[in-house]
């Protein structure tokens, strides 16, 4: 998917959610157990419920990984569908990838073309050499960790090395690769204040945005200080909207916790 593509879901949904599908077993309801692949159920009765409120979908592959083969095939599953009956959506493989060159060339044929993701989640520390594999692939989207939205964040991207800090270093290098221009970047929720000085280096590209909802970041401060002409952002909720009921009403209590989000989007778009 280019990123027109992209700009113009937005403006046509009102809408740059991204909704996460980090199916864990323990947290779905009860009667999906029952089901052939309960993870497939859980994952289409969340898209067929939210597909109009939400951009994007990113499904954690730790989440499927986590129960090998089935869960593999699960991932697999839940991608097919999407891409089939929802083509228009952009779809995030939330892997955390990066190794030497021909190891990450491995890693983006997975998720971009065996998969067919239209992005994935890539960890910047091994350098340009692990990232660009994942740069050379047409309309297929990298997104940079940048600056996490965990606590840990503070262990070493906001450390000076010697100059700035290690995510600036990370953004500004990262901007001079080939095929730069495919090139998206993590920012948690959790550090709107950094938002201001990250777009000085990166004034236009997109922002996956992770870390409203359970991890306690706010919409409109991330929206104040991130969003570009294009909107520029993705903003990712997963268990504050997938979990927001165990019962049978799972989908449609999701699609409350979806639709509140878009709303205030949609006003955020209007202003
Ligand atoms: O790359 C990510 O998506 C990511 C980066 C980051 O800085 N923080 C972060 O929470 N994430 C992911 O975003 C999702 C957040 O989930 P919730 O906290 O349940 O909304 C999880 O899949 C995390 O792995």
């Amino acid at each position: 998917m280019t990123t027109k593509q992209l700009i113009a879901q937005i403006h046509q949904k009102k809408s740059f959610l991204c909704i996460g599908l980090d199916v864990d077993l323990n947290k779905i309801p009860e009667h999906l157990l029952q089901e052939e692949d309960p993870i497939f159920a859980f994952n289409k009765a969340i898209i067929d419920a939210t597909h109009h409120l939400a951009v994007a979908y990113k499904p954690n592959t730790a989440f499927y990984e986590a129960y090998g083969l089935k869960g593999w095939r699960s991932l697999a599953r839940t991608i097919e569908y999407l891409n089939t009956n929802h083509p228009e959506i952009f779809t995030i493989a939330d892997a955390k990838r990066g190794d030497i060159g021909n190891t990450s060339t491995m890693y983006a044929k997975a998720f971009f073309e065996d998969l067919e993701f239209d992005s994935v989640t890539v960890a910047p520390y091994m350098g340009k050499d692990s990232v660009e594999p994942f740069l050379a692939f047409e309309d297929k989207h990298t997104i940079l960790l940048a600056l996490t939205s965990n606590q840990g964040a503070f262990d070493f991207q906001t450390k000076k090395v010697p100059e700035r800090e290690l995510y600036k270093e990370v953004l500004r290098t990262s901007i001079t690769w080939k095929n730069s221009e495919n090139l998206m970047y993590v920012v948690g929720a959790t550090k709107a204040e950094f938002l201001q000085e990250i777009r000085q280096i990166i004034p236009q590209s997109f922002l996956l945005v992770p870390g409203v909802g359970a991890q306690g970041g706010s919409l409109s401060e991330v929206c104040k200080y991130g969003m570009t002409k294009d909107v520029g952002l993705l903003i990712n909720s997963s268990r504050g909207i997938i979990y927001a009921s165990k019962g049978k009403d799972f989908a449609q209590a999701a699609a409350e916790k979806a639709e509140a989000l878009q709303k205030a989007m949609a006003a955020i778009l209007e202003d």
